[in-house]
């Protein structure tokens, strides 16, 4: 009988839905048992604001055991991996990618449209501030952290304080709950997180075997489209801390005078100030073969239009919205 592989996780609701249905996918696809084994982050250990901790806390310690050859793979957000590149680890397998979109959950069944002045949003993602108040609402929102139960809390809970929380309907899809959301958020209203939705499946580069079982779970158009959207964010990011925003969509263009079909990619990206105050959004086109030259290619023309000013004015905003990792 072969070993079980062992597969790293964070111990929260969603780190072990993602986890299982990675090990289950990848039974199904090898006959190789998979085991999980439960890693604690600095990230779950602290109730400090993700903003002064920055996202890296929820995967270094994965990582650490990763190198340290103590689990053979593990599974992250795609969204809460820093752009630079883990030395001696390789994501394997980015699988096909879930519903990237926000969701709204509200009191009383209501969408973002039928939200009063003053209603009292929460969400932890400078991104998702950034938009909220582009709106031009009027809404209050608050920063709120914690896990996907503790924020529908803030909401559904016998405490709840206020009118609506903004999450990630992929992580509410993954823990079941996807219905207690009130409304899909449109993307051209609220542009997800680059990779929102996505998974990561990361190994050690020099685990041939690894490497080649987590291949098979491999899907080359969400590849595309995270390729894409993390170019823009890694091209952006040079000492920045504000909210970027990018989502890519694979689609048939147009056939070619032999009447093939032509896979063609479409990046759209955004930076926006915590305020909302000024709001760049702009969108390019491509073949997902050129997938990174597209994320890069965006992010200069957004660069050009003043996104470093918008980048700029948010990293002398403090120590408190000081980033480490991305925005989420
Ligand atoms: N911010 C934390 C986080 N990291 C990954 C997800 C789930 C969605 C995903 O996998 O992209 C969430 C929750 C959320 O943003 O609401």
């Amino acid at each position: 009988m072969t070993a079980p592989l062992r597969l790293g996780t964070r111990g929260s609701t969603l780190a072990l839905a993602q986890s299982g249905h990675v090990a289950e996918a990848l039974t199904a696809a090898t006959g190789r048992p998979v085991e999980l084994v439960e890693v604690v982050t600095a990230g779950d250990r602290s109730t400090a604001p993700v903003q002064r901790l920055g996202v890296g806390v929820f995967v270094s310690a994965l990582r650490d055991a990763l190198t340290a050859g103590e689990i053979d793979f593990a599974v992250h957000s795609y969204k809460d991996l820093p752009t630079a590149a883990a030395p001696g680890l390789h994501v394997a397998a980015v699988p096909p990618r879930q519903d990237p979109r926000d969701a709204l959950v509200a009191t009383n069944g209501r969408t973002l449209a039928e939200l009063p002045p003053g209603a009292r949003v929460g969400t932890g993602a400078l991104r998702r501030i950034a938009q909220l108040h582009a709106l031009g609402m009027q809404l209050e929102v608050s920063p709120i952290r914690g896990n996907v139960d503790t924020r529908l809390g803030r909401v559904l809970g016998p405490d709840a304080d206020l009118d609506a929380v903004v999450l990630a309907r992929a992580g509410l899809n993954r823990i079941g709950r996807a219905d207690v959301i009130t409304e899909t958020l449109d993307p051209m209203l609220m542009l997800p997180a680059p990779a929102q939705g996505a998974l990561a499946v990361e190994c050690r580069a020099d685990d041939q075997d690894v490497v080649e079982l987590l291949a098979l779970l491999d899907h080359a158009p969400s590849r595309a489209a995270i390729t894409a959207e993390r170019a823009l964010l890694a091209t952006l990011e040079a000492g920045c801390s504000a909210p970027v925003a990018a989502y890519a969509v694979l689609a048939e263009g147009e056939p070619t005078d032999e009447g093939d079909v032509n896979q063609e990619i479409y990046l759209r990206g955004a930076v926006i100030s915590p305020d909302g105050t000024r709001d760049l959004r702009l969108s390019r086109t491509g073949t997902p073969a050129d997938a990174a030259e597209i994320g890069k290619a965006l992010a200069a023309e957004l660069l050009e239009l003043g996104a470093d000013s918008i980048l700029g004015q948010d990293a002398q905003a403090g120590p408190g919205t000081q980033q480490l990792g991305s925005t989420e």
